[in-house]
């Protein structure tokens, strides 16, 4: 099967939703159920979602990637790195959690690449290690460098350390990211967590002294060291670095490609890896609409905007010019979007982040840039206005950024809906290829009948909406703090 159309769920073949027992996989069964529910066939049913759910029935499954036969406290962490944790309601790990943390704290250190789908609390397990490595009796002493691909992701990371670290006195840590660091002053902090190109910077400048780094994370690992990206910077700052130092690597997606790459820069690590049908999160209902023509895009998005605003969403194009185009037409035409991509200087990217993280801003368009990492637990709705390409004139379907960027939706635990336009033969078939890498089954919206897509869109939005009221995201509050 290799086109769209073979990826469409019809109410004949649609595959039965996996069974489980009620009590123990409510959230996972109930979108489950929506993802497979046909588009104009016997109409929408009740949701048998139930809002009084609690994590901890998500968290006892063990089929859901945040079960975890671990406890914190058997983990061996400091009292007050357990309060830390608790204190953020994290009250049993995750898989990811429960299975790396055991092997990145083990002694002696061994390296670690660990995969885990995305909004699953890989940031916490690699924060949990670094906090748990590191000596507080020398605190002005860097020992943990984290490494990200944006400045957003790296200052979500910082907040998600002092938050897990609250307890911890005294805690010192820096961000190195453009003009966040006094210039040539020394880094007088035991963690520091930056973008690859500010951090070589710093210990060029002789103003990170990395002489007693320990632990190096490079937080979406397989971006990080893609050679066409920031491969050569990565590279050149491990260069500069102890060479006993341990390399933890972490992302959603390992590319076989860089799978390779990655085991020659963290060599001998262990290694916690997905089978390609596992990377999807069964609770984003994945949708797209078939549009006429490009120019047939922009009145569907405008049309979507009311289900856009019920939650936040985020609109993904290819770039920073059709980003601030569709915002200057939609503002024009009445609505409220903000535009956030790397051609802004970072203050106005810290600002344009924290309005939307604190609900000013609803509607988000942006590029790549925030593809990956970024933890805004109300998002509901993410909008692929361009189908993610790449190679040499974006001749290949990129399905690692696809899958980050629905990703933005649909953490841990959550629901949440992406909707992927498609206007031509190219998108057509590039969204057709990732749908059969990932075995995803897509459910058609059909415009010709608008107000029920809307209420099957809704229908999820609702549910997104009263779980970030039972359960908001607590390290989305700690950045919002930070
Ligand atoms: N043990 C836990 N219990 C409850 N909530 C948790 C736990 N661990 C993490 N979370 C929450 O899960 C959300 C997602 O976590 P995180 O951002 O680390 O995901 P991720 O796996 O890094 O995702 P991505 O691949 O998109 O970067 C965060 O809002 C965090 O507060």
């Amino acid at each position: 099967m290799s086109d769209l159309a073979s990826r469409i769920t019809k109410p004949d073949e649609a595959a039965p939703a996996e069974k489980q027992p009620e009590a123990e996989a409510p959230v996972a069964e109930a979108q489950n159920d929506g993802a497979i529910e046909e588009l104009g066939g016997s109409g929408l049913q009740e949701p048998e979602w139930d809002v009084e759910v609690s994590l901890s029935d998500l968290q006892n499954n063990e089929a859901t990637p945040f079960h975890s036969a671990t406890r914190w406290e058997d983990m061996g962490l400091s009292e007050d790195l357990l309060k830390g944790l608790l204190a953020l309601k994290f009250l049993k790990p995750s898989k990811v959690q429960g299975k790396s943390l055991p092997l990145m704290l083990s002694d002696p250190p061994r390296n670690m690449m660990a995969q885990s789908q995305s909004g699953t609390g890989k940031t916490a397990a690699f924060v949990t290690a670094i906090l748990s490595r590191v000596d507080f009796s020398n605190p002005e002493q860097p020992q943990a460098l984290a490494l990200a691909p944006s400045r957003e992701l790296a200052r979500q990371i910082e907040g998600v350390i002092k938050a897990i670290g609250r307890f911890i006195k005294p805690l010192k840590v820096a961000a190195a990211i453009p003009g966040a660091l006094p210039r040539d002053q020394p880094v007088r902090s035991a963690v520091i967590v930056g973008t690859p190109g500010t951090v070589m910077d710093i210990i060029r400048r002789r103003q990170l002294d990395v002489s007693q780094l320990r632990v190096l994370v490079l937080d979406e690992a397989d971006n990080m060291l893609d050679q066409q990206g920031m491969g050569d910077q990565c590279l050149r700052v491990k260069n500069m670095l102890p060479k006993s130092i341990q390399i933890l690597l972490f992302s959603a997606t390992f590319p076989d490609k860089v799978g390779a790459y990655a085991q020659k820069f963290a060599p001998n690590a262990h290694s916690l890896k997905l089978q390609r049908n596992e990377l999807t999160v069964k609770g984003i209902s994945q949708m797209f609409i078939d549009c006429a023509d490009d120019n047939i895009k922009y009145d569907v998005l405008c049309k979507l905007y009311g289900l856009m605003t019920i939650g936040q969403s985020v609109i993904f194009v290819k770039t920073r010019e059709s980003a601030n185009e569709i915002q200057r037409r939609m503002v024009a035409d009445g609505h409220k979007v903000s535009a956030l991509h790397a051609a802004f200087d970072g203050n106005e990217r810290d600002e344009l982040l924290a309005k939307f993280r604190n609900g000013e801003n609803k509607v988000l368009i942006t590029t790549n840039v925030l593809a990956r990492g970024i933890d805004v637990s109300t998002v509901s709705m993410v909008i692929n206005y361009d189908i993610p390409m790449k190679g040499r004139g974006d001749s290949e379907p990129d399905a690692e950024t696809y899958l980050h960027r629905i990703g933005r939706t649909g953490r841990f635990g959550r629901v949440g809906v992406s909707i992927s336009f498609v206007y031509d033969k190219k998108s057509y078939d590039a969204l057709s290829s990732i749908a059969n890498t990932y075995g995803i089954d897509l459910v058609r919206l059909d415009t010709d009948d608008w107000d029920e897509a809307e209420e099957r869109v809704k229908e999820v939005i609702k549910k997104n909406r009263a779980q970030a009221a039972y359960a908001p995201s607590a390290t989305d509050n700690a950045a919002k703090a930070s």
